[in-house]
């Protein structure tokens, strides 16, 4: 037989993208390619993936080690997610193994054990070998590496054990365990009532028909344009049931916060035990058990967040992204990747129809559509008839003149006094939790900040701390100015503690509730507080982003943006875009049921044109506004950003290592005469200069979409030569 060699990729951070090692068993190229196995590196065990078989290696034959164990009984990847992470590979400059283990759920990663097997008894004078041996002996002749370590604590037990091996002592052996334990109990209670069969209304008609014809085709992409409430959900619900009809699967993203167990309820109803919900709150246990059961293909539709995207489902037939602009399709780790990116590559792949569903597209998305790159599908009425709710915008500076100090504007207390005298829920939304977000000296100025994070401490009233949301530093509340040692110690700026607080005084008779980050930390509560408003326990609801998108309140009639300018302040070229998409979807909250809708939003920049078109539900013409602004300032869609970031505890380093490697990024700019199409900005302090004792600088990158893929890798290299420095190719973040 010709000898055979497996192509290995390692989840390794640098080095080859695979490794060659002999194959020794008789088994077929089919049941190997794809397949997870143990393999030595260097003299590491580890698991690997493999990717294809050759016969021939890439070093010297004799130096080649043999794939020493094969993992499950047959390959974990189809050769169309092989074909998807070598795509990844290239597209996000991540090694292979990396883009394959994230298609692997976390249990499935494998825990691999040496062991020491004793042969022969042999007599020994050494101290060290009888040692061994007699601690062989007293466990059956057959021990963990890492237990005979402990037992016989040498420094030079390796080299001791290499010649016992050499002497045919001892052998080697590895034994792999699993991770996890496999748990199935996975099952979110129904929340709603039991979902009728819908009857489509025209316009879902006419998007559910197109699409349906595109998964009979087996290919297609979609964007879905639809206001807040004009039934999005049903036509998703449909395409899917048309997709099982014909035997094909089908995924369905949505962003983390809108995985509520609404959402899974209204899928477990209309599909049963059909679907498999993916979730970072299941344990690893339960994702380990939902994987396999896709896998095995007992389940044909999974809903779940970003990761989901590599759900091993068997005939994809559908892929739906809701609110398609949520920054969390974006990864922030290894690979960086972008999960409409990576959908859509893998529709082309597998022959499947992408579906990006929102009703306030990501400027990127929505050019485009309206290139061609998708069918643009609108749906600008609500389910009905019933009108988009009428938003009010106030300016908060001529409340202050008036002399109002206070948080909320006098018409939005007046809104909320008559909901409560009329019996209809209120939703108060806050981009910020805390009580106050910034804490001062008023004698000295000192502003208290986190001692490891540029960045001011929050004051949490129920706990009487200052906490750093970024590192989770807490301190109690100091008396007195840890400076001056004034007691004028004083509070500023609004969270959601606050809101709550101020509004439970104003109006001690209405039943409140906050939900945020902080509230919603034990199990269930989450489900809990949701179920509080559908029940109508609840008149007022306090809340962050987690209550701003996707979720369906029928009774809710007002919905008060407290602070809009949180949103339009923040530093980062998508300012603009996300506040226009968050007052827009905030205000789709309100009116959806039998009354109308009313939202306040509360500002100090009145005349800011993303909320002139939030006002009107325009988006067409804050998409006009914007994008002739990211062409002018040549931001995406005109452009990649390449965000080079660099950090460590020294700042002199970070500094000169940021200045030297952009020295290096124009030399080689010029020597390849693309000055003119990458714009270098930086290096700079990053916009929070330090978190969690490190200093972080950065270099952004703006680089024309042509010659993107000339220079990214020569500029992947230069990074990778600091140590200090890491690069994300579209970060959705510039913080
Ligand atoms: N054809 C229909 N007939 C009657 N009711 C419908 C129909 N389609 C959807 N609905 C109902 O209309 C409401 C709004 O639909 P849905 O939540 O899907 O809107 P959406 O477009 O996803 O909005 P958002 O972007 O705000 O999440 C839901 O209560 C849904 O049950
Ligand atoms: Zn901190």
């Amino acid at each position: 037989m010709k000898p055979r060699f497996a192509s290995v990729a390692l989840n390794v951070p640098a080095g080859s993208d695979t490794y060659s090692y002999k194959i020794v068993d008789d088994i077929s190229d089919d049941m190997l390619i794809g397949r997870r196995a143990v393999v030595m590196l260097g003299n590491r065990l580890m698991e690997g993936y493999i990717v294809d078989i050759t016969d021939h290696a890439d070093i010297e034959e004799d130096k080649i080690k043999p794939v020493e164990a094969l993992l499950d009984k047959e390959p974990i990847f189809t050769k169309a997610m092989l074909e998807l992470a070598f795509w990844m590979k290239e597209q996000y400059l991540c090694p292979l193994g990396a883009a394959l283990a994230c298609m692997l759920p976390p249990g499935v990663k494998a825990r691999i054990q040496k062991m020491i097997v004793l042969l022969n008894e042999a007599d020994v004078i050494d101290n060290t070998k009888s040692l061994i041996i007699n601690a062989l002996r007293d466990n059956k002749g057959r021990m963990a590496l890492n237990a005979l370590k402990k037992v016989v604590p040498v420094k030079n037990i390796s080299s001791v054990l290499a010649e016992l091996e050499r002497d045919g002592v001892i052998a080697y052996e590895y034994t792999v365990k699993e991770s996890v334990r496999i748990k199935d109990s996975y099952n979110e209670a129904a929340v709603s009532g039991s979902i009728s069969t819908v009857r489509p209304v025209q316009q879902q008609l006419q998007a559910i028909t197109a699409i349906n014809k595109a998964v009979d085709e087996g290919e297609g992409a979609f964007l879905l344009h639809g206001v807040t409430g004009s039934g999005k959900t049903e036509v998703y619900l449909q395409a899917i049931q048309h997709a099982m009809d014909i035997g094909k699967d089908a995924i369905v993203l949505v962003p983390e916060i809108s995985l509520t167990p609404q959402m899974v309820a209204l899928f477990t109803a209309r599909f049963g035990s059909s679907v498999a919900v993916w979730h970072s709150r299941l344990s690893m246990g339960e994702k380990y058990a939902q994987w396999w059961r896709i896998k095995n293909g007992q389940a044909q539709v999974v809903v779940g967040a970003r990761s989901a995207v590599f759900a091993p489902v068997q005939r994809l037939g559908l892929i739906v992204l809701d609110e398609e602009q949520e920054s969390s399709y974006k990864s922030d780790m290894t690979p960086k990747y972008d999960a409409r990116e990576v959908a859509k590559r893998r529709c082309d792949i597998e022959a499947g129809v992408l579906v990006l569903g929102s009703a306030t597209p990501s400027l990127e998305t929505y050019y485009a559509a309206g290139k061609g790159d998708m069918r643009l599908l609108v749906m600008p009425d609500r389910i009905n008839g019933k009108p988009l709710p009428h938003v009010d915008i106030v300016d908060m500076r001529q409340e202050i003149a008036y002399g109002n100090k206070s948080i909320f504007s006098r018409k939005l207390l007046k809104a909320v006094a008559y909901n409560l005298k009329a019996g209809q829920q209120s939703i108060l939304f806050m981009n910020r939790r805390g009580f106050s977000t910034f804490v001062s000296c008023r004698n000295c100025g000192l502003v208290m900040k986190c001692p490891h994070c540029d960045i001011s401490l929050v004051y949490h009233s129920d706990k009487g701390q200052l906490q750093c949301h970024y590192c989770g530093y807490k301190i109690a509340v100091p008396k007195v100015c840890p400076k001056c040692k004034s007691p004028y110690i004083r509070y500023f700026g609004a969270g959601t503690q606050r809101i709550e607080h101020d509004v439970k005084q104003i109006f001690p008779h209405a039943r409140v509730v906050r939900m945020d980050t902080d509230t919603v930390t034990k199990k269930n509560a989450h489900r809990d507080i949701l179920r509080l408003v559908w029940r109508h326990e609840v008149d007022i609801l306090v809340g962050t982003q987690m209550i701003a998108k996707g979720l369906d309140f029928p009774e809710v009639t007002l919905v008060g943006v407290v602070a809009a300018d949180t949103a339009l302040n923040i530093p980062d070229f998508r300012s603009a875009e996300d506040t226009f998409q968050l007052v827009t979807q905030v205000a789709g909250r309100a009116g959806r049921a039998a009354k109308p809708g009313m939202v306040i939003v509360q500002t100090y920049q009145p005349e800011h044109y993303s909320l002139q078109a939030a006002v009107k539900h325009d988006y067409e013409s804050f998409y006009r506004q914007e994008i002739e602004i990211r062409e002018r300032l040549k931001y995406p869609p005109f452009s990649n950003i390449v965000k080079i970031s660099l950090s460590g505890k020294h700042l002199p380093d970070i500094i000169k290592a940021a200045e030297d490697m952009a020295g290096e990024l124009h030399c080689y700019l010029n020597n390849m005469c693309y000055n003119n199409d990458v714009e270098i900005l930086g290096p700079s302090p990053a916009p929070m200069e330090k978190i969690k004792d490190e200093y972080r600088w950065q270099i952004i990158l703006k680089v024309d979409v042509h010659i993107m893929d000339d220079i990214k890798y020569d500029i992947k290299r230069m990074v990778d030569r600091y140590s200090c420095a890491s690069m994300d190719i579209n970060p959705y973040s510039m913080l």
